[in-house]
């Protein structure tokens, strides 16, 4: 299948030719100026062509690309991707395009003005040059869907986050391929890894990349939030609005405008470009130098803080124009952060080759973190979640067996010997569906600084480390903030205090168990289902009450039944009492693993 992928921006038009992963073609316009623009064209094995076009615009520049294919004898076609800055909380996945699509995507343009309509304007000319061929939009914002609530809520009035007031975050397509690079370069699954993403492009954004979902990201309700950029402020006190309409009489308009277009390194430097922001540096220019200071002192405290909201981070990983061509900025950025475990070498920095997608790292001998370089890739992601949409098979649908987890925990040899004394050996129960696994006869209490939780179950066979599953009432109910974890993933978890009758530990290990189907080979395979892919499950409980289970995580093993696995909260929200099938959702795009 071959797919043409639209990547229209602010400045630039790019796109490229897909058949499968390789790209057979790529294109830019950019430098939209009166009288034309620059290009650049670059076949697969063809040479590179750099020079100057005659569109004036990005209307132009779209209108011309399938001349430029056709003169190529790369007209035939089978399908094109746009990428999408803004899609809201509805887009959850890529959206095959259609008049009703189009006009979701209208609704959310005023909050990315300087983005959707460039994108919008793309996907209208494309559907009217190629009317009989699949359109399909991919939206930055669908990775950060995953972020917690804590994450994606303003402290501010009731009604106006009941207008939809909440933060989103962009870059996602980046964010999720650089991710999952650094992991395959790293040679670590990456449900194993907490990473920072840092995109540092024209617009820049930080992501917390925590286990493979995006927990955190900089940008917030519009691209305008967060790390300074080419020509946008990023965080800025709200208070300002009110000291410049009444100080300078702007208005509203004027404000926004000004913060988008007329801010960052272009305020602070006159260049909206950081390599003419370095070579004035260079050359002693002090603007230039405090722009880049400030540059690097904002995407430095972004790194400490996501260290700190994931309790811990493995890898730190620079993409974007700037996050892969500039090693002064990532020395800049890196300088000072070896309290947390992060060194740069210098050497691996100056020159890392980032040919062939290639994905070096960057960190010094024993540094805890790594530090990976790479180019991004989101023409090639929308080719691929494209494909992925347009050849799913169809499936049979499946039923997935629903089981409810009430709390419960798993214990270590140490802690039922701390808990029930030496040489203790838990009495084996009832078997558990999952063969081996069962329910012991002994329970243990739990308590917090709020309350206690008695007779709380466990679970067998002993595990190296303890791990404790409550639910989020339960975690109010104890006064502990418990994350949502995938099992086994206990890196900065809160403590808890367990009672037993021999005795009493404070341990960490207290998780929210993050929903997830557990499932063999060969039934993964007839479901099309894959290890660490994220899918929604759609369950119909009583009263009505039925609910869609967005990001639930595929675990294959051989040998085990399948069956999902939510928590009580889950299960009361979904009306689930006694047994329930779910079902998988079609339409959602598979994430696929590192
Ligand atoms: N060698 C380099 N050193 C420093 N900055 C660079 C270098 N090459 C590109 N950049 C910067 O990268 C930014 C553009 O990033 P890019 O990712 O191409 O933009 P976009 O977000 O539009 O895709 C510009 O500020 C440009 O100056
Ligand atoms: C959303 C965003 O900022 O995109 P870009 O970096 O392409 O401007
Ligand atoms: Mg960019």
């Amino acid at each position: 299948m071959r797919v043409l992928v639209f990547n229209a921006g602010s400045s630039s038009l790019k796109f490229g030719l897909f058949e499968g992963d390789r790209q057979i073609f790529k294109g830019s316009f950019d430098r939209f100026r009166e009288g034309g623009c620059d290009l650049s064209f670059e076949g697969a094995e063809g040479p590179l062509e750099q020079g100057r076009a005659p569109h004036a615009d990005l209307a132009a520049a779209i209108a011309a690309v399938p001349g430029v294919l056709a003169e190529r004898g790369l007209d035939a076609i089978d399908a094109v991707g746009h990428r999408l800055a803004h899609g809201g909380t509805e887009f959850t996945g890529p959206a095959r395009i259609d008049d009703a699509v189009i006009a979701r995507i209208e609704a959310l343009t005023p909050l990315a003005p300087l983005h959707n309509p460039a994108m919008l304007e793309g996907l209208r000319l494309a559907s009217r040059i190629w009317p009989d061929l699949p359109q399909v939009a991919v939206f930055d914002t669908s990775f950060h869907l995953t972020n917690p609530a804590r994450a994606t809520t303003y402290a501010v009035p009731p009604a106006w986050r009941d207008a939809g007031l909440r933060r989103f975050g962009f870059h996602g397509t980046s964010h999720k391929y650089v991710a999952q690079r650094a992991a395959e370069a790293l040679g670590q699954p990456l449900s194993d890894l907490r990473i920072i993403s840092v995109h540092l492009g024209n617009g820049a954004s930080a992501c917390a990349v925590q286990y493979g979902a995006s927990i955190d990201s900089s940008m917030g309700m519009t691209p305008l939030e967060g790390l300074v950029m080419g020509t946008r402020s990023g965080d800025i006190d709200p208070g300002a609005f009110g000291f410049l309409q009444r100080h300078l009489g702007l208005g509203v308009a004027a404000i926004e405008a000004a913060l988008y277009s007329d801010s960052g390194l272009k305020a602070l430097t006159g260049s909206p470009d950081m390599r003419d922001v370095e070579d004035r540096a260079a050359q002693g220019d002090a603007e230039a130098q405090l722009a880049i200071n400030l540059y690097a002192y904002r995407v430095r405290k972004y790194l400490g803080s996501y260290a700190a909201a994931m309790g811990g981070v493995d890898a730190v990983v620079f993409t974007g124009g700037i996050g892969q061509n500039s090693a002064s900025m990532r020395r800049r950025i890196c300088d000072g952060l070896s309290f947390m475990g992060l060194m740069l070498d210098d050497d691996r920095n100056r020159a890392p080759d980032l040919s062939d997608r290639a994905a070096p790292q960057i960190q010094a001998q024993g540094s805890r973190v790594a530090i990976v370089v790479t180019e991004t890739a989101e023409q090639l992601m929308i080719a691929r979640e494209v494909r992925a949409m347009l050849q799913r098979p169809a499936l049979a649908p499946r039923p997935v067996p629903v089981a409810v987890s009430g709390r419960h925990v798993h214990l270590s040899e140490a802690s039922v010997q701390a808990l029930f004394g030496p040489n203790y050996r838990l009495t084996e129960g009832a078997p558990l569906r999952q063969p081996g696994n069962w329910v012991a006869e002994e329970r243990v209490t739990l308590e917090g600084p709020k309350g206690r939780l008695e007779r709380v179950a466990i679970l067998g066979p002993l595990r190296p480390r303890t791990q404790i599953e409550v639910s989020r009432t339960d975690s109010f109910a104890l006064g502990i903030d418990a994350p949502v974890r995938n099992s086994g993933q206990l890196e900065g978890t809160p403590k808890v205090r367990l009672i037993g009758p021999a005795g009493t530990i404070e341990t960490d290990g207290l998780i929210v168990a993050a929903r997830h189907i557990h499932t063999n080979p060969a039934e993964a395979e007839a479901m099309g289902l894959s290890d660490g892919e994220m899918v929604e499950i759609e369950v119909q409980g009583a009263d009505g009450r039925g609910l869609v289970f967005s990001h639930t995580l595929v675990r294959v093993v051989p040998g085990t039944v399948t069956e999902m696995h939510i928590d009580t909260d889950e299960a009361n929200a979904a009306g689930i009492s006694g047994h329930v099938d779910g079902a998988v959702v079609p339409h959602v795009q598979a994430v696929p693993r590192a």
